[in-house]
């Protein structure tokens, strides 16, 4: 088998898929994003697809070490996610070949349904609280949220006290049957996380995400021994070499993103490692469909698995949403909160095409937003 071809698609709300082709008529598709820098990352996908076309997809560990290695210069966010959109194509190809799903080829299942969580958003906490419900009542039995937006790095009583009654306010609407994770987006400080989490402590969340971006990673360790609330974090770094001294940190949950850290392959890896330092593992996902679609398939093969992201894509604006663009959507249907094991070949999803050409006739512009502190200053999203 040899690859022939292949064609991207910038998609709303902010992702871009990849169909690559063979000479035999199976094609696969992954989805190569870096959320804001869409089209670097197409612009990465040519360059690897240029090595790419007329070798054989079937030897997908092959074809990573050359992607990964063979342009002298590594890893980083546009680079790993290329590949990690390429990589998922090539394991869709190879399951579609074998005609089995790629977890079957990881190994097999060791389980039958896979936990699921979104976001809960809310201006302030009744909206939050409203918001949180209606993910419940849809079926979820774990949201994350936002702790805060835009503080200053070591914020005062005020929002020191704000941001737990915030956690408390949600606790106490969903009571302890619903787990709430905490995402900080590395907005605070390492001083003041250190301040807040023994006020969010009593609230039990499932975890505290990011308490630091990965300019940061070495103070990790100082917050993790200041605490009993696990911590995670993961969804910037890109390669088993990033996560490698960050998993001596005592994290408790690693949250690899299948899009962006160098694809099935890597991630099943970096699963492995951290498996070695009793972390837990879940993956990113605010992205697409074929994202998600991969993740699920290293969830059912992941013993050290906790718990998968997942975001319906509405919140970005931009029309089209997560199912939108499956021929069969109820491959993600859930229920008590958990998404059975896929059964079909691949990635075992169905693009549909047609919609996906839709889309990409408008390609979108998404960009992050650039936020400001109360005094005028940039502040970090
Ligand atoms: O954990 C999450 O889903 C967020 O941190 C998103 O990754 C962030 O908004 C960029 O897309
Ligand atoms: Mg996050």
């Amino acid at each position: 088998m040899k690859i022939v071809g292949y064609e991207t698609f910038l998609v709303a709300p902010r992702w871009q898929f990849l169909r690559i082709d063979t000479d035999e008529g199976i094609s696969g598709w992954g989805e190569p994003i870096v959320e804001g820098r869409a089209e670097a990352v197409q612009g990465a996908v040519a360059a690897c697809m240029e090595y790419l076309v007329g070798t054989d997809p079937l030897r997908i560990e092959e074809h990573w070490q050359v992607l990964a290695k063979g342009g002298f210069y590594r890893g980083g966010a546009v680079l790993s996610s290329a590949l990690a959109g390429i990589d998922q194509a090539l394991w869709d190809i190879k399951g579609r070949h074998h005609g089995v799903p790629v977890h079957e080829l990881l190994g097999g299942p060791v389980r039958e349904r896979v936990r699921m969580y979104t976001w809960a958003h809310g201006v302030d906490n009744a909206a939050l609280v409203d918001d949180a419900q209606a993910k419940v009542a849809s079926g979820f039995t774990a949201v994350k949220i936002n702790v805060s937006e835009a503080l200053p790095p070591i914020p005062g009583a005020a929002d020191v006290r704000r941001m737990a009654a915030r956690v408390e306010a949600l606790r106490t609407a969903l009571g302890d049957g619903v787990d709430i994770a905490l995402d900080f987006h590395g907005r605070l400080s390492t001083a003041a996380t250190r301040q807040l989490l023994p006020l969010l402590e009593p609230l039990l969340p499932l975890f505290v995400e990011e308490p630091v971006t990965p300019e940061y990673s070495r103070d990790l360790r100082r917050i993790t021994e200041s605490t009993s609330i696990p911590i995670a974090t993961g969804e910037r770094l890109f390669s088993r070499w990033d996560f490698r001294d960050v998993l001596t940190t005592g994290i408790a949950v690693a949250q690899p993103d299948i899009s962006h850290a160098g694809g099935v392959s890597e991630v099943r890896r970096i699963a492995a490692m951290a498996e070695a330092y009793d972390v837990n593992v879940a993956p990113h996902c605010p992205l697409g469909p074929i994202t998600l679609a991969a993740s699920l398939q290293i969830d059912f093969a992941t013993p050290n698995f906790l718990i998968q992201e997942q975001s319906l894509g509405i919140e970005y604006g931009g029309g089209n949403e997560l199912l939108d663009y499956l021929v069969d959507p109820a491959v993600f249907a859930f229920t008590d909160g958990h998404v059975e094991r896929p059964t079909g070949p691949g990635l075992g999803i169905e693009i549909n095409e047609e919609v996906v050409r839709e889309a990409a006739a408008n390609p979108h512009r998404w960009r992050s937003p650039i936020l400001r502190h109360e005094d005028g200053s940039f502040a970090e999203w």
